[in-house]
């Protein structure tokens, strides 16, 4: 028997409507398997536990999460209970941080049973693999003075190994799929960091010379993900574009409740952190009507990362399936309730045994 022990962390908002249907799935799928099984171990750090303890997670935290093989998190933020920038920076970002979570591989197709805002789709399929230690996203820098002469100073962290795993992790990817990389630049107008990136980036394309490349500036490749989808591949990006990059995959796949991602630890030090691409909603929360759908590929993903790839294949049909009998939610032009489609993906999966 293959034991997998996942640490959860559901969070807050929709994170606590869409993880227990999410672990009710993994939990079918390795019945169907028959020898796999997973324990989860289920922490409560949130913004509730940060108003009752004034921390996002107790000090070690990180030491509890070490001992299991994996994390899967669902959304962290609760702006009128917590400043995002302290939720995040002090749960989210600091696991990715601390467990050395490098990249963050987003994936965006167009999915059967689902209309995509594009007028043609395409059939597009691509990756973005995002950089998830540096960049835009640093502590360096400050505010200071009041008033008329305040100021803030926000410094982006660019170093050539961080750029490098980023940019070889997508070389790599593109070979087992259709062999093509996009770098996600900006050195027109950022004009120390990104000439930077873009230099790493052609020294690690000159060690694949199978893959074909190309570079965009990132206003222009949020544009081709509108009109173009299908030419994309694999597209590598710093933090902050990446970020803001698979919100645009997400939306043309038709809603940002159903995109996955996976914060990878390339060295084995840590555990990798399985968490979807959206936020915890406040919008929707408690109507129970958060699509569970970006959680449960999510919970594909960390099947793919211990080598369930058929499991995971099978998966990923099974949810297009269901959503192809019209079992949605209404973020999809649909009328299901969240625990309707994963009761839908539970029985389809079932009946597979
Ligand atoms: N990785 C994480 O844990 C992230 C956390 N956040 C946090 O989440 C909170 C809300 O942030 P927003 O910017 O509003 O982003 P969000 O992703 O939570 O929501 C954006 C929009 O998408 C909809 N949406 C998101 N997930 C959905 C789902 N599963 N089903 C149906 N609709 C869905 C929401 O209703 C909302 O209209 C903030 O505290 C923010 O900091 C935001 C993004 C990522
Ligand atoms: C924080 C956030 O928006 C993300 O990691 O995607
Ligand atoms: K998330
Ligand atoms: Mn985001």
């Amino acid at each position: 028997m293959k034991k997998i022990d996942v640490s959860v962390i559901a969070g807050d908002g929709i994170g606590k409507e869409v993880m227990p249907e999410a672990l009710k799935v993994l939990e079918t799928v390795a019945d169907v398997h028959g020898g796999l099984s997973f324990s989860f171990k289920h922490y409560p750090w949130s913004c509730d536990y940060y108003i009752e303890h004034n921390e996002m997670m107790p000090e070690d935290g990180l030491d509890q999460l070490q001992e299991s093989d994996a994390v899967f998190l669902s959304a962290v933020g609760d702006p009128n209970l917590v400043p995002d920038h302290i939720s995040l920076w002090g749960l989210l970002v600091k696991i990715r941080r601390e467990f050395e979570q490098v990249i963050n591989i987003r994936p965006a197709k167009q999915m059967k049973g689902i209309q995509s805002p594009l007028v043609h789709p395409n059939d597009f399929d691509l990756m973005v693999v995002r950089e998830n230690s540096e960049g835009e996203y640093s502590e360096a820098g400050g505010r200071i003075h009041r008033g008329e002469d305040e100021l803030a100073i926000q410094n982006a962290i660019f170093t050539r190994k961080g750029i490098e795993r980023a940019v070889e992790y997508g070389f790599q990817l593109a070979q087992s799929r259709r062999g093509h990389v996009t770098s996600a630049t900006k050195s027109n107008g950022i004009v120390h960091s990104m000439p930077f990136w873009d230099s790493v980036f052609e020294s690690v394309a000159e060690k694949y010379p199978d893959v074909k490349t190309a570079s965009n500036h990132i206003d222009a490749l949020a544009s081709f993900f509108v009109t173009r989808p299908q030419e994309f591949d694999v597209i590598v990006a710093s933090n902050l574009f990446g970020d803001i990059l698979t919100d645009v995959g997400a939306a043309i796949m038709g809603s940002i409740g159903i995109a996955p991602a996976a914060n990878i630890n390339m060295n084995g030090k840590y555990p990798s952190m399985f968490e979807p691409v959206h936020g915890s909603a406040p919008d929707i929360y408690g109507k129970g009507i958060a699509n569970p759908i970006g959680q449960i590929w999510t919970g594909k993903m960390m099947l793919d990362h211990f080598g369930e790839h058929e499991l995971g294949n099978t998966l990923l049909q099974v949810i297009e399936e269901v959503l192809q009998d019209g079992i949605k939610t209404p973020d999809i032009g649909g009328t299901s309730s969240t625990t309707e489609v994963s009761d839908a993906i539970v029985t389809r999966l079932k009946a597979l045994k």
